[in-house]
């Protein structure tokens, strides 16, 4: 008897060096009443990246984020984080800063740290002690007798000392001076796992360009530019800065 030899099975192997995508956005739309923050916008980000989230006053970056970060309902569209849909399981992997100070007013920092850690599974206090030291700032401090740019590095110790696998941070960088602008940078860079993701959401594009290494340039709810970092100044021989000025004009 002859036997036909069978053909060779080539078993789907993942490609280990491609990079998980971790924010996955199709079709998605959002209305507050009459107008349309968001309109149909779709994007793809892995893992391994910081993002700069740009656009004008209004573009619906906002929106997106509170969406992503499981927030906010009432979209249509698809949206995955790290392959869940919003709810749970998403949000367990989710570190979200918003753009508002959400810290009781009286509160000492180090109170601010044990309300994260009872929280938080994913809180490391440690992670957190060092960043506080790291901003200048005292354990013992009380919210309320910091200034706005002070506040603001407290809620970004707190958010990035979770080891989560996304980080959404909108504008978290606006209420502080060029000075301290770069340390924050620097300590959120600092503190960034290789494989987790930091979307950031500015106006600020000088100050990000170093960190930076893609960007998604929105408008009217949709994307309208987005891509890799060098590959956009490559491109057009010009600076992220300059690409943004120039999309915004
Ligand atoms: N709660 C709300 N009720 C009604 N309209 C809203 C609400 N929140 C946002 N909008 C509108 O949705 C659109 C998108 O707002 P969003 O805050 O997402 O933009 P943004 O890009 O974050 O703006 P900014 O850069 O000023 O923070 C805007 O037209 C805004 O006026």
């Amino acid at each position: 008897m002859t036997t036909t030899p069978l053909p060779m099975q080539t078993p789907e192997m993942p490609d280990m060096n491609k990079p998980t995508p971790l924010v996955e956005v199709s079709g998605l739309a959002m209305r507050y009443g009459p107008v349309t923050a968001l309109d149909g916008l779709d994007l793809t980000l892995a893992s391994g990246q910081i993002v700069g989230l740009l656009g004008e006053n209004g573009c619906g970056k906002t929106t997106l984020l509170k969406i992503l970060a499981g927030v906010m309902t009432g979209y249509t569209g698809d949206i995955r984080i790290a392959g869940h849909a919003p709810g749970p399981e998403s949000k367990a992997r989710v570190s979200f800063l918003p753009d508002t100070s959400f810290l009781p007013d009286r509160a000492r920092v180090s109170y601010c740290l044990d309300l994260y850690a009872d929280f938080f599974a994913d809180f490391r206090p440690e992670k957190a002690r060092d960043l506080i030291g790291f901003f200048g700032l005292s354990e013992s401090a009380r919210l309320k007798e910091m200034s706005k740019g002070m506040r603001e590095k407290v809620q970004i110790a707190l958010a990035m000392s979770r080891d989560a696998s996304v980080y959404l941070l909108d504008e978290p960088i606006s209420g502080v001076d060029p000075a301290a602008r770069q340390l924050i940078v620097d300590g959120i860079v600092r503190t960034l796992s290789e494989d987790s993701l930091l979307l950031i959401a500015t106006h600020l594009v000088h100050d990000l360009e170093p960190v930076l290494d893609a960007v998604v340039m929105m408008r009217h709810g949709r994307v309208v530019l987005s891509g890799d970092a060098d590959d956009l100044r490559g491109g057009r021989g010009a600076s992220l800065d300059q690409i943004f000025k120039e999309t915004y004009r």
